[in-house]
């Protein structure tokens, strides 16, 4: 059948449930394919160093403008004498992945040349029912598979509630329950699982072209909105703009008031200040913000942080511990930090997290070693 192409498999799922985890852990697999990644919006320097290489598309903005960079890029990938045996495209947790799939159906040479394998929803099992109501059911809707994650933060009951959800927006779909994203490759990579057929009588429209609105409103997505980071995830996009709600038939109740706020300076934290001021903030207002990460310049420290925040969950880690590199002598350090979610207050934000500086007022701890 469809010898000679190309398995592509989409990775979607909601903020923080644990895609480039996944992503991780398949370029680092003992599977022998040359596997290429390309993500469809955010998420640089989060992502391990690999033999593979990795593209990444800084407009972020994937209801808008990714499609044409996604086939720009596949096209340059199949150019390439040394073929991919896998491809693997990630989208960010508040974008469509409809018009990812779409992709393969309509445009002529990727579709003799690539074959959409399966779409992979990873699925946070502690925090998926926060927001199957309010947000995107879509990504379980149209998934093939659906990786249920995290499941060492919920009980046996707590799980079986879920998967009767998830299996309630979609009652076909495999659930392959798992920790870390660790699930063995062939249960979700070359499954030749994705059924065109069963889409469309859900959702008789999907290949149907909505985006000829696309750039009427480029950048104009008012709302309230806020979006200063310069690759961040078009929250506004999934989430904003009326003109948004798609040609398929479920539910897609965006939320204008999801946003997200970007801060980016150079100098040193301090640790404890940091620690204690983002503590406090994702247990006062965890409910609200879905997610948090950045990279930290620590003073005192050549080691490179990041902290990761999904809702009131909090996780540093640092190249002392093998995660990426350490800061190299010349290099310019600098802190880059992401929030998004509900209400968010960019000035609160901004002030909680200078006041974090090593040599911002207060105890005068200078962080050194
Ligand atoms: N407890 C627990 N934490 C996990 C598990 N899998 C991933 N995490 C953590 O969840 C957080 C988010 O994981 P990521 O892989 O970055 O999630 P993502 O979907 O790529 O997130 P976005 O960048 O928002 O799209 C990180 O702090 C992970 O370490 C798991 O099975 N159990």
């Amino acid at each position: 059948m469809a010898a000679g192409k190309v398995p592509c498999t989409v990775v979607t799922g909601f903020l923080g449930s644990g895609k480039t985890t996944l992503i991780n852990h398949i370029l680092t697999g003992e599977h022998g394919k040359k596997i290429a990644v390309i993500e469809v919006g955010v998420d640089d320097a989060l992502v391990l160093d690999t033999k593979e290489e990795i593209f990444e598309m800084n407009n972020g903005c994937i209801c808008c403008t990714v499609r044409g960079d996604l086939i720009r890029i596949l096209t340059k990938l199949l150019k390439r004498k040394n073929r991919f045996d896998h491809i693997l495209i990630e989208t960010t947790g508040l974008a469509d992945p409809a018009p990812v799939a779409q992709t393969f159906f309509v445009d002529d040479d990727l579709k003799h040349s690539l074959r959409l394998d399966s779409i992979l929803t990873v699925v946070d099992a502690k925090h998926i029912l926060l927001h199957l109501d309010e947000e995107k059911p879509d990504d379980v809707a149209f998934a093939d598979r659906v990786l249920l994650n995290k499941i060492d933060l919920v009980t046996e009951e707590e799980k079986r509630e879920v998967v009767r959800r998830i299996k309630a927006i979609n009652r076909t779909t495999k659930v392959i329950e798992c920790q870390q994203a660790r699930v063995e490759l062939d249960r979700i990579l070359g499954l030749q699982s994705f059924d065109l057929e069963q889409i469309l009588a859900m959702d008789p429209a999907f290949l149907k072209d909505h985006h000829h609105h696309e750039h009427e409103h480029e950048h104009e997505h008012g709302h309230g909105h806020e979006h200063e980071h310069k690759d961040d995830d078009c929250a506004q996009c999934a989430a904003g703009d009326p003109d948004h709600s798609h040609h398929h038939g479920h539910s897609h109740k965006h939320d204008s008031r999801v946003s997200s706020v970007g801060i980016e300076c150079e100098g040193a934290l301090d640790m404890q200040r940091l620690n204690e001021w983002l503590s406090t903030l994702l247990q006062e207002k965890g409910a609200d913000i879905y997610r948090s990460k950045g990279i930290l310049n620590i003073a005192g420290s050549d080691d490179k942080y990041v902290f990761h925040g999904v809702h009131m969950m909090l996780q540093f880690g640092s190249s002392a511990e093998g995660l990426g590199k350490p800061w190299q002598p010349g290099q310019p350090r600098f802190n880059r930090v992401v929030f998004i979610g509900k209400d968010l207050n960019r000035q609160e934000l901004n002030d909680g997290f200078r006041s974090c500086m090593a040599d911002a007022n207060g105890s005068g701890s200078n962080g050194a070693a």
